[in-house]
Parts: structure tokens; C-alpha cells; sequence
């Protein structure tokens, strides 16, 4: 008789770096109530999105991200070669997620900022501070990638329009949504008490206050963007989204983007970069198997 092994075999790094960006998107995706974006109470502003949809499309992703740590641990330092490596999975990642969706955009910017940070973080798996792995990242987003293609995307649109240069510019300057806002702010609310999902919240609208997204500018304007910005910004001088205040507040935000169609899904995957980032930041170097 054969007896079995049942000794897991030891995650390799990549692993566990795909782990860690499937499991922020899949807690991003969560996390309720977010002002007009899908959540565990509907599809907000979406009328093609749904929460199972956005679960399948982030475990979509699981090999892309492996492939990209893998590629960044090969490549082993910051220059083209790895920019064009991951360039290309991250576009294979999207005709997956495609695939997987029936043709619905359900993470193409988290593909891009969650793509470039897996590599970044694989690049150096010690240097764990947040400042640093975003900076690696911002390395990686300001090289050319020669394949890529150019198309006429909304968020191009958006950028002949009002000037926003959004997703890549975020990245190119290192994530400042994520490095000074969401994460100083996720770890006010955790400090004050205020619990984990309000906390993330708390983070969600401290990105909002500020950000430049082209989601939303594309789908409701600048008054669309101002509204978010606003109310996001209301929400947090109310007391955060712990209070009682502050809760009305993220309601009539909620609405009045809902009314406006305006979806911040680039704010929705900065939360995302957010949580995986802090993940990484509050384990013990990710070399060590902690996680
Ligand atoms: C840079 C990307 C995001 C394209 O950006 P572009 O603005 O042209 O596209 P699009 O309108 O589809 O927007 C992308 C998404 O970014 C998010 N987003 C919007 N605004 C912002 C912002 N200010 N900051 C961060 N993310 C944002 C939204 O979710 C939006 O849906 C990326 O998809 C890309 O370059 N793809 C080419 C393939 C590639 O190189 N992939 C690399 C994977 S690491
Ligand atoms: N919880 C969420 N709810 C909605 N969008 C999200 C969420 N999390 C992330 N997103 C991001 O929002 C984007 C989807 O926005 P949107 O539907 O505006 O895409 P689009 O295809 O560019 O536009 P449209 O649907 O207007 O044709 C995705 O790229 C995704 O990364």
C-alpha cells in the first residue's frame, strides 16, 4: 500500500504574489458600500458588471500575475526586456479576462497597476516598504514598451479631451493615490479604531479625492469628477465612513454618482494596488513563506 504525501509543497514567491494580487482584487470587489461601483449590494453604476463576474475575471488573472513575478525573478533587473516581458503577459491576461467575461472590461486597470507592482515586488522580494516597491514599479511604467499597441481607449479619449493622462501617469509618477493617500489613510481609520471595512472605505475615498479617473471622466465629465471628488472628500471630513455622519454622507455620494452613471474603477483598482501593497508591507519580507 502506498501512503500519501501530504506535506503541501512549499508556495514558490510567484505563487504567493499571485495570491496576494487575486486576493485584493477579490476584497475590492467586496467591500461594500463603495459609491457607485460593484459591491456585494449590486452593480452600482454598471449595467454589464456584476460581483460573480468580477470574482471570475480576478481569478482569471492568477497565472498572469505568476507569469509576471516569474518573468521579473528571471529577468532579475529594471529595464526593457522585463517591461516588454510583462507588457506582453498583461495584454494575454486581458484576453483571458475577456474570455472569461464574454468581452466585458471588468480589470483592465488592475491588470496594469496590480501587473506592475507583482513585478516590482518580485524584482526585490526583501525590500518590502511601500515606497520602494512603488518606486520600482514607476521605473518599470516610464520604459517604452515597443509592442504595445496604441488604441483609441477611453482613457486616450479622456486625455485629448481634458488633459488626464490617467492610469499610466499614476504609475509613472509611483502611485502617490496609493503611497500618500490610501495607505497614511488606511492606517488613520485602522489606528482610530474604526474597523477593517470602514477603514478600506476610508482608503477608497481618500483615493477619490484627488484622483484623476478617466472612468469618470469619460463616463460624466468634469462635473462628474468633481462630484466625486467632493463628495469623497465630504464623506472623510464627516468623520469617515465609521460614523453616522460621515455614512449619510457616502450614501448621498453613492446616489449622486449613480445618477451622474460616473463608476470610479480607476480609484476601485488603486484600492486594490492599496490592499496588496499593505498585505506585503505587514508580513515579515515576503522570502520568508510568511504568507
Ligand atoms: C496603461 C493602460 C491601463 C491603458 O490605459 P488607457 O488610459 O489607455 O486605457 P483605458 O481607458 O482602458 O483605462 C484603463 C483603466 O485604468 C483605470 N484608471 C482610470 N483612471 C485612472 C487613474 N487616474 N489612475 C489609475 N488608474 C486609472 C481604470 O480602471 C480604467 O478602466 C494599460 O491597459 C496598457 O497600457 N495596456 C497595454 C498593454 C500593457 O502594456 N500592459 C501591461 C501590463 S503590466
Ligand atoms: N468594483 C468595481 N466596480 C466597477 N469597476 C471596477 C471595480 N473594480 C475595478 N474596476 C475598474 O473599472 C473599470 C471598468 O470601468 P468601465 O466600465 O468604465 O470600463 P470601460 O470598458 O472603459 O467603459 P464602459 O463600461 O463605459 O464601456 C475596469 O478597468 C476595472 O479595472
Amino acid at each position: 500500500m502506498h501512503a500519501f504525501n501530504l506535506q503541501a509543497k512549499p508556495l514558490s514567491l510567484a505563487d504567493r504574489l499571485a495570491d496576494l494580487a487575486v486576493d485584493a482584487l477579490i476584497d475590492e470587489a467586496d467591500l461594500s458600500p463603495k459609491p457607485a461601483l460593484v459591491d456585494r449590494r449590486g452593480s452600482g453604476a454598471h449595467t454589464d458588471l456584476h460581483l460573480g463576474l468580477m470574482h471570475a475575471s480576478a481569478l482569471s488573472l492568477w497565472p498572469a500575475f505568476k507569469e509576471m513575478a516569474e518573468a521579473a525573478i528571471e529577468i532579475g533587473e529594471i529595464g526593457s526586456p522585463l517591461r516588454e516581458a510583462i507588457g506582453l503577459i498583461g495584454r494575454e491576461g486581458e484576453q483571458v479576462m475577456l474570455a472569461t467575461t464574454h468581452g466585458v472590461n471588468t480589470h483592465r486597470g488592475a491588470i496594469w497597476a496590480l501587473g506592475l507592482l507583482v513585478a516590482a515586488a518580485a524584482l526585490e522580494p526583501e525590500s518590502t516598504a511601500a515606497g520602494s516597491i512603488a518606486l520600482r514599479a514607476a521605473r518599470l511604467a516610464l520604459l517604452d514598451d515597443r509592442h504595445a499597441p496604441r488604441p483609441l481607449s477611453h482613457g486616450a479619449q479622456v486625455a485629448q479631451r481634458y488633459g488626464a493622462r490617467g492610469a499610466r501617469e499614476e504609475a509613472q509618477l509611483g502611485f502617490p493615490a496609493v503611497t500618500q493617500r490610501a495607505l497614511p489613510q488606511l492606517k488613520r481609520s485602522r489606528a482610530a479604531g474604526h474597523g477593517e471595512q470602514n477603514a478600506r472605505l476610508d482608503a477608497l475615498l481618500a483615493i477619490m479625492t484627488r484622483l484623476a479617473d478617466t472612468c469618470v471622466l469619460y463616463r460624466a465629465g468634469e462635473h462628474g469628477l468633481h462630484t466625486m471628488q467632493r463628495g469623497a472628500q465630504a464623506v472623510l471630513d464627516a468623520g469617515g465612513s465609521a460614523s453616522l455622519g460621515g455614512r449619510r454622507r457616502l450614501h448621498e455620494l453613492d446616489q449622486q454618482l449613480i445618477a451622474l452613471n460616473a463608476s470610479p474603477g480607476g480609484a476601485a483598482d488603486l484600492l486594490a494596488a492599496c490592499l496588496f501593497i499593505d498585505r506585503i508591507e505587514s508580513r515579515d519580507g515576503i522570502n520568508q513563506g510568511a504568507f
